[in-house]
């Protein structure tokens, strides 16, 4: 049994951060995607007997004896695909002694935490058959365009398709598709190895990367977006390597020691996507024009990134960036976690029109 599965990557356009705490956000996916291709022998006499992965684009490959991750987890004997299931601190802690074992290069630590996700989300679907993944991505890897859900959404998505618990539909351009409650099952499985990577993710990017397009979330909810202007935006990444997991800790950590001023700075950005959203959906006959929508937006927008300075998560290189699109009159913003990662930049139409 093989299938190739794929999701992408996302931009926040107002609300990371805040979103975690509650706070309206608003994300789109963007055209960049992680792909697997996961090979399961039907003869288990036909298997090595081990449970590969292989990334392919930084050259890496990890292998475990399905018979050492049994001995790891012996408790995932009945994988029940429709119930996703968290991982608990002492499953974690065995897998992550399964992948220190591994010796992973010192520059590529910050990959443990895909391969714990990986392990987690294998291990309780398919139990402990022999497999091979090749995973590769055309997103930078911690740099706020969302690779970690991306990954997570299209190893829940390649892992259940190979079981009963879903019925795919011919989709479009050659892929097949899964239904609308079948994605839900997708998007919680990927929402369980989110957790293993970032701590205390909102959902926002696995839900993004799952169900595509535009949408508004907020605690754990959904509402899909049907924008009606024009909408595009420069990303630029400041190349700044940083970790989702710490940073969203460090915004916890600032909320704990100044509750009532940091509830402000999310209630805050929880207007702001709200006004965003609602611009960007305004009908085509709404009385303002699309000059004064894009300045609106643009004015939301710096406010945000105002307020993402606010929990601490800024950076030089941000604000490099924020500096040097000022001077051609045009805003930013950081996207995902910030602390370096990617900037986005709005282009107003006046400008595409000299392009
Ligand atoms: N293609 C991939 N293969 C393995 N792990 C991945 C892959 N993509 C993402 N990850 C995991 O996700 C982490 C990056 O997630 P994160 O810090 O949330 O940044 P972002 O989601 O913005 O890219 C990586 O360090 C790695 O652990
Ligand atoms: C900071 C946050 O809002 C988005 C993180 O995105 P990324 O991992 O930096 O792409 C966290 C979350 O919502 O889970
Ligand atoms: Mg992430």
């Amino acid at each position: 049994m093989e299938v190739t599965a794929r999701a992408p990557g996302k931009i926040i356009l107002t609300g990371e951060h805040a979103v975690v705490h509650g706070s309206t956000a608003v994300a789109a996916s963007i055209d960049l995607y992680t792909t697997i291709t996961l090979q399961i022998p039907s003869d288990s006499d036909a298997s090595d007997g081990l449970l590969k992965i292989k990334l392919e684009d930084m050259g890496l490959e990890f292998s475990w004896p399905v018979e050492k991750i049994k001995d790891a987890l012996p408790d995932l004997g009945n994988p029940l695909s429709s119930q996703p299931q968290s991982c608990s601190h002492e499953s974690l802690k065995s897998i992550a002694s399964l992948v220190e074992e591994q010796n992973i290069p010192e520059a590529k630590i910050e990959l443990a935490s895909g391969l714990y996700a990986f392990l987690w989300m294998y291990t309780s679907i398919h139990g402990y058959k022999p497999a091979t993944a090749i995973v590769t991505s055309t997103l930078p890897l911690g740099s706020g365009l969302g690779s970690s859900a991306s990954f997570c959404v299209s190893v829940s998505a390649a892992l259940l398709a190979l079981t009963s618990a879903v019925s795919l539909d011919l989709g479009h351009k050659g892929w097949l598709s899964f239904r609308e409650d079948n994605l839900e099952l997708v998007n919680k499985w990927a929402y369980e190895g989110e957790k293993i990577i970032h701590g205390k993710p909102s959902g926002i990017d696995n839900t993004v990367s799952t169900f595509g397009n535009m949408i508004m979330f907020k605690s754990g909810k959904l509402t899909r977006m049907k924008s009606s202007m024009p909408l595009r935006m420069l990303i630029t990444n400041t190349k700044v390597g940083r970790n989702t997991k710490a940073l969203v800790a460090g915004v916890s950590e600032r909320t704990l020691r100044h509750p009532e001023a940091m509830n402000a700075v999310f209630i805050a950005v929880d207007y702001i996507s709200k006004e965003l959203s609602s611009i960007i959906q305004s009908p085509a006959a709404d009385p303002l024009s699309l000059t004064e929508k894009e300045e609106k937006l643009e004015e939301l927008m710096e406010m945000n990134q105002g307020l993402l300075q606010c929990m601490g998560v800024s950076h030089a290189s941000i604000e490099t960036v924020l500096r040097t699109t000022l001077k051609y009159k045009l805003s930013s913003k950081l996207t995902g976690a910030g602390g370096g990662g990617c900037v986005l930049t709005l282009l107003p139409t006046c400008i595409l029109l000299f392009l």
